[in-house]
């Protein structure tokens, strides 16, 4: 693999003799200033960056520069950045160490040395990239639960692994049954609050009024029947993670006490005053266009913004390359297991009817329609009709036996021209241009009645 340099310097003099030092199997990219090198960087994916500090417009400072390294490790965490410092500039160099950077380097140049530092860099880069390639392997589709092989599930699953790990609250948006909560757990067994409790709560299936106890928590005494103090959902999450499912169906007015937590970070018990702090992360999930419903004043414009610091949009199974068939697979053999019928595997026409459908219920729908085809079929195959899917197969099928086409094609003129001529057998003969006998022989042959009453029986 070609080996990716970006190199950051305002001085095209330097710039130059900077290219030159490096061998040319290196694929070097050279940007002069902060906006650059963030385009260069989403562009090109350099593996190495070496950053000259002084950028305008504070070439004779370090603060454009600062600024830029802080940026460049937050966007692409794996990229080495090497900083280029003036000869006397210790304390910047320590300075940027201490911030991320892998590396500093001294004016004025020198080719080998910093031939050196670079392919220290480089190597050091590839070596935490392989790294982190035998950890996803070893964890097969490399977050627990999570069956997927579209680049756009893998995209949200590599999302997901650098979300985890921080406290950032995180919105998953998709259709029913797309893995949204699946997601949501993931999230928290990934992170360092995997030992502590997941709480879930579903806001769309909650009526209004108890859902900001349940929520919340009440104190003994508050409504009529509150004989306990009760902890809510919140609290009961706390040290771990608050997975609010449905937000886009909470109440306005619990909205605005969702809010007051978001911001403070304490809970008030339903007939409290006294604030209690809770440390929870939170991530909610919605299968509605949030966007909409702030348009439509049904949620806060506010909350969104506070809930959603981190979003990811879950794509409908119709919309992933080859999921549906990956995801169709691995539930038909986990069922099969468990169903003692561990042997079973898919027929051409299931296959092509699992690909072809739109599967408007997702993954809940797969797993319901691999679980009845699972009871259903017969032998070791599992066939379009077993999943009561559309299967284009099928008319072929019948279309195999041309007798068969060509009786039902006979059967079906002989009852529509007796229907037609209201049942009049000599008009029938003529309107099919049969002799009557030969009318007869053919509704004897296929049992069709020759009588209005009788054929409606
Ligand atoms: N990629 C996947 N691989 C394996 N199983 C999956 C996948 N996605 C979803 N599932 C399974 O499908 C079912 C539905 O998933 P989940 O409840 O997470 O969906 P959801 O988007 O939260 O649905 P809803 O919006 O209706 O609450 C669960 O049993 C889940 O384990």
């Amino acid at each position: 693999m070609t080996r990716r340099l970006l190199i950051v310097e305002d001085d095209p003099g330097l710039q130059s003799q900077m290219r030159w030092c490096f061998n040319e199997d290196l694929d070097i990219t050279v940007a002069s200033d902060r906006e650059s090198a963030l385009a260069a960087l989403r562009r090109v994916e350099p593996d190495v960056v070496t950053l000259d500090l002084g950028l305008p417009p504070d070439p004779g400072g370090s603060s454009e520069g600062f600024s830029l390294l802080e940026e460049i490790l937050r966007l692409a965490s794996l990229t080495k950045v090497i900083v280029v410092t003036g000869r006397e500039d210790k304390e910047n160099a320590v300075k940027a160490i201490g911030m991320g950077a892998c590396d500093f380097y001294q004016k004025p140049l020198d080719a080998d040395i910093l031939n050196f530092v670079v392919n220290r860099a480089f190597r050091l880069a590839e070596l935490e990239r392989e790294n982190q390639d035998l950890a996803r392997q070893r964890n097969g589709a490399n977050i627990k639960g999570i069956v997927a092989a579209s680049p756009q599930m893998l995209a949200i699953c590599r999302t997901l692994e650098k979300v985890a790990p921080t406290d950032v609250t995180t919105l998953i948006t998709g259709e029913t049954g797309t893995g949204k909560e699946l997601l949501a757990r993931a999230i928290h067994d990934l992170s360092h609050r995997s030992r502590k409790p997941f709480a879930a709560i579903n806001c769309a299936a909650i009526p209004e009024n108890l859902l900001e106890s349940e929520l919340f928590g009440f104190e003994k005494g508050s409504f009529t029947g509150a004989t306990q103090t009760k902890k809510g959902k919140i609290e009961s999450a706390n040290g771990g993670t608050l997975f609010l499912d449905e937000i886009g169906d909470m109440p306005m007015a619990l909205q605005a006490k969702l809010l007051r937590f978001l911001q403070e970070r304490v809970v008030d018990r339903v007939g409290s005053v006294q604030p209690i702090p809770v440390d929870v992360r939170v991530v909610c999930a919605t299968h509605r266009d949030v966007k909409s419903l702030i348009d439509s004043g049904d949620f806060r414009e506010d909350l969104y913004y506070r809930i959603s610091e981190i979003t990811l949009d879950v794509p409908a199974v119709r919309d992933r390359e080859g999921d549906a068939l990956v995801i169709a697979q691995s539930l038909l053999k986990n069922l099969g297991k468990q169903m003692d019928r561990p042997t079973l595997t898919f027929s051409e026409d299931a296959i092509d009817a699992i690909s072809s459908y739109a599967w408007p219920g997702n993954v809940r729908e797969m797993i319901n329609k691999v679980k009845r085809a699972t009871i259903m079929a017969d032998g070791k195959r599992v066939t379009a009709e077993d999943l009561e899917l559309p299967s284009e197969h099928t008319s072929h099928d019948h279309q195999l036996n041309l007798r068969q086409v060509r009786e039902n094609a006979e059967r079906q003129a002989i009852v529509q021209a007796l229907r037609t001529c209201n049942f009049n057998v000599a008009q029938t003969s003529r309107l099919l241009g049969v002799t009557r006998p030969t009318l007869y022989n053919l509704t004897d042959k296929y049992r069709i009645e020759t009588s209005a009453e009788a054929s409606k029986t």
